[in-house]
């Protein structure tokens, strides 16, 4: 089933990429999570990235290790970030993809997350401790729902494991670009470029990448190939420190922040 969040992406204007903002669920408390989400869906963020705070985030460079840790001590967690999404789905525009380890999912138990997901309107899951072997776990729950679980390529997966992975994403596929963790610098180097060229080729499903993409330009180089970009680390920075030009910079416009 072709599942909504891959219209949205596919609908975007054409001469312009798809960008997707992560941040930090109730980080500096939930009434600014929703400032900041209507400041990014008003700036025209295609779609949101939602992070559940989690006390083991094993890809997670420092930048969002911190938000996660502020998150997790005013007491955010995968219950009360879906609560927050039902109050507020009628002000919130844009497809939300949640973002959460395993473990707190098995915690809630998988009916009963999948249920609340639905009812908070939630569009998209990314799980990326869940190897595709396992993705059963999940996607049983998902069969006639409109949420999608997105799957990730890394830099050293072999082209017939990419194809492999792209045929069982939804939405969108996700190409990690670099071998870290997030808030590292990507470079838009030719080897990268050959790489995203490679996984777009071998993927019917629009193809995004994210990992260190921490400015407008970077961002502009590396979605020459593909249809857009995942920005984490650098909006988890900017929101924190209540930096608007940022934000203004990176999607060249001046939608007021606070
Ligand atoms: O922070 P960066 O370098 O911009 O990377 C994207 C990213 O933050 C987001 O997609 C993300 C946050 N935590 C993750 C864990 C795994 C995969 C992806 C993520």
């Amino acid at each position: 089933m072709r599942k909504s969040l891959q219209q949205t992406i596919e609908n975007r204007t054409l001469s312009e990429k798809a960008i997707i903002p992560y941040i930090m669920a109730g980080d500096g408390g939930f009434d600014r999570t929703l400032t900041a989400i209507k400041l990014l869906q008003e700036s025209g963020a295609t779609a949101l990235e939602l992070g559940i705070p989690f006390s083991d985030p094993v890809a997670d460079g420092p930048i969002i290790e911190a938000a996660g840790i502020r998150a997790l001590r005013s007491g955010v967690n995968i219950t009360n970030t879906l609560s927050f999404l039902q109050a507020n789905k009628d002000a919130i525009k844009i497809p939300i993809i949640i973002m959460t380890y395993l473990n707190p999912i098995f915690n809630m138990g998988v009916a009963s997350f999948v249920k609340q997901a639905i009812a908070a309107n939630v569009k998209g899951l990314i799980i990326p401790d869940m190897p595709i072997e396992e993705k059963e776990l999940i996607s049983a729950h998902l069969e006639n729902t409109d949420l999608a679980l997105i799957q990730l390529v890394s830099l050293t997966s072999s082209e017939s494991r990419i194809a492999q992975i792209a045929d069982q994403s939804e939405g969108f596929l996700y190409a990690v670009t670099l071998n870290g963790t997030t808030g590292s610098t990507a470079t838009g180097d030719e080897q990268l470029q050959n790489h995203l060229r490679k996984v777009k080729s071998l993927s019917k499903i629009p193809v995004l990448a994210g990992f260190g993409i921490h400015d407008r330009h970077t961002a502009e180089i590396i979605s020459q190939n593909i249809d857009g970009v995942i920005v984490g680390s650098a909006f988890v920075q900017a929101l924190h420190e209540g930096n608007e030009e940022f934000i203004h910079t990176f999607f060249k416009n001046k939608v007021k922040l606070f």
